[in-house]
């Protein structure tokens, strides 16, 4: 496949070594300095293009994607106040979206756990819930996009709480969504039910990148042909 990235950085070339491995080829790869450059590249020449950049940058790549008629895998976060406004455009310009907060395996199987421990706990109020997240010090959005998909994964099954803030909160009405900034971890997510008797966790801990490149070369290659917006739970059978 003919693999465009948009966003060389470390995912870029995290993917790039995947991609190279797998046979793909590579024809071109984006940065901050060169990012007109993706105005001039056709669905001739690209058969997806992977879009791993910065909070700023997704939502003009994406709809340069649309009205390119150019498949697009997303794994860049921080976007997501936009999303109405994209799916608008994907679906006006008829284009092609794949867009995960998190595109490891793992964490997808972690979503799915998470889903079904708040619909158990909910019922269980001497357990206070809160998650937890974190990244290395170069991250520009907090709290993380994973984060969100599992304090939104939580709030589904807490009617009782209103929505989620990205700070320790005692109100009951609120989740927690709590971020930290250390050296260069990877990506660590935490669930954590407390009563005064005890505490549970759900845990995990992405120990390199791969992981996230694997997914989004997997949705890579199952998205050309498709047309709308797409994320993990098309992809995987969870
Ligand atoms: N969904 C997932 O599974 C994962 C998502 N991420 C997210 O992906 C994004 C990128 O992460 P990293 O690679 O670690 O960041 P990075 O800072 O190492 O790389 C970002 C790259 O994007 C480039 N860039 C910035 N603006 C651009 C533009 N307008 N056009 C083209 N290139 C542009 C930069 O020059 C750089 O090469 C972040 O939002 C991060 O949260 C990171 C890991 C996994
Ligand atoms: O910025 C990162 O590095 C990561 N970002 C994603 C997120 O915001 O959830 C996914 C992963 O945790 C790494």
């Amino acid at each position: 496949m003919r693999i465009l990235l948009i966003g060389y950085g470390k995912m870029g070339h995290t993917i790039e070594r995947l991609a190279l491995a797998k046979g793909h080829e590579i024809v071109g790869a984006l940065t901050v300095e060169d990012a007109d450059q993706l105005a001039t590249y056709t669905a001739d020449q690209v058969d997806v293009a992977i879009e791993f950049t910065s909070p700023v940058a997704a939502v003009g790549n994406i709809l340069t994607c649309f009205e390119k008629k150019i498949p697009v895998v997303v794994g860049t976060t921080g976007w997501l106040e936009h999303l109405s406004m994209v799916e608008e455009k994907c679906q006006q310009l008829q284009g092609t979206l794949f867009y995960a907060s998190n595109f490891s395996v793992g964490v997808n199987l972690f979503f799915h756990f998470n889903e079904y421990v708040a619909q158990k706990m909910q019922h269980y109020p001497e357990y206070q819930v809160q998650v937890k997240e974190i990244h290395h010090v170069h991250k520009l959005d907090q709290p993380s996009g994973t984060a969100i998909s599992i304090a939104d994964g939580i709030l589904k099954h807490y009617p009782q709480k209103q929505g989620w803030k990205n700070e320790v909160s005692q109100e009951q009405d609120v989740l927690s969504v709590v971020s930290k900034r250390e050296g260069e971890v990877v990506g660590t997510h935490i669930v954590q039910y407390t009563s005064e008797n005890d505490t549970f966790e759900l845990h995990h801990i992405a120990h390199s990148r791969e992981g996230f490149a694997s997914g989004a070369l997997l949705a890579a290659e199952w998205l050309p042909g498709r047309q709308g917006i797409y994320g993990m739970t098309d992809l995987l059978q969870l």
